[in-house]
């Protein structure tokens, strides 16, 4: 394993939608959603919604399918695939969507392998078939259980970053590169270091949330926008640092037709 790790948030970063929102609209139930949404957090409408989809006749298949056809960057799917991959990096998820979900797409990208963990909001099919979406942190009566005051009371990303940082504690510093688009993705970035990398979408809340507020993030900040830059640039901040030696060292040995396209571009990018 190389010494980084690479945290991606989910909705508008590996995929280029809201997933909560393209399963609302695309299975019949918007007018609902628009309905509660000034009443609700978002965790609690979601968990709602899927009520109401299973009331209306939805089945867990059907929201299956449409997730299986939500709007990608291919670069991306590649970029985790292959090239980040066979650099051995470790793949992680913070994602305020939930297992369901996130699951059912990465394994129909075929990417679900390369991430060895994913943190989410948990979610569990009743008996009656309905999907069931819970917090991520458990909030019982409290209004935000994780003391946060920039995070939804459901999920502080930057607490979770804190829990990953802790377990590197005794081993060797890693370098963390953080992709992500939203509001709760600007925690995690102020629990950077420096050596650390975040990786922001252009016009998007986490980007507008660190340009007004650029003196508290400490990391390097990389902004990207397409699928070519979120590929180019990850794949340039992975290997940044890395010598030829370690290199060899780093790549993966089972997948070689992947490591020589690593090597080659590799040399390209620092040439
Ligand atoms: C105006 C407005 N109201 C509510 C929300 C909340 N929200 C929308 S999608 C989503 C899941 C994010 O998953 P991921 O963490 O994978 O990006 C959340 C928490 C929002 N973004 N904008
Ligand atoms: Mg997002």
């Amino acid at each position: 394993m190389s010494g980084t790790v690479v945290i991606f948030d989910f909705d508008n970063t590996i995929i280029d939608i809201d997933s909560d929102n393209w399963v609302v609209d695309e299975l019949g139930a918007t007018d609902q959603f628009n309905q509660l949404f000034p009443t609700m957090h978002w965790n609690s409408l979601m968990d709602r919604m899927m009520e109401e989809l299973h009331l209306q006749g939805k089945t867990i298949e059907d929201i299956k399918q449409v997730l299986n056809r939500v709007p990608i960057h291919p670069q991306i799917v590649s970029a985790i695939k292959a090239r980040t991959n066979c650099f051995r990096c470790d793949l992680r998820v913070v994602s305020d969507a939930n297992t369901l979900f996130i699951e059912t797409v990465l394994k129909h990208l075929g990417i679900l392998e390369c991430f060895s963990e994913i943190n989410t909001n948990p979610c569990f099919i009743d008996e009656e078939g309905r999907l069931r979406i819970l917090p991520y942190h458990d909030s019982h009566n409290h209004k935000s259980p994780h003391g946060c005051t920039l995070c939804p009371p459901n999920m502080c990303k930057g607490k979770i970053i804190k829990i990953i940082q802790s377990t590197f504690a005794t081993e060797e510093k890693k370098k963390i590169i953080y992709l992500g688009d939203g509001a709760g993705d600007f925690c995690p970035s102020l629990k950077l270091v420096e050596g650390d990398y975040m990786m922001p979408r252009r016009d998007f809340p986490v980007w507008d949330l660190i340009c007004k507020n650029r003196h508290l993030v400490t990391s390097e900040v990389h902004e990207w926008s397409s699928g070519e830059d979120f590929e180019r640039i990850l794949l340039h901040l992975i290997t940044s640092g890395i010598s030829m030696e370690d290199m060899k060292n780093n790549v993966d040995n089972t997948n070689m037709s992947h490591s020589f396209d690593c090597k080659f571009e590799t040399i390209a990018l620092e040439a």
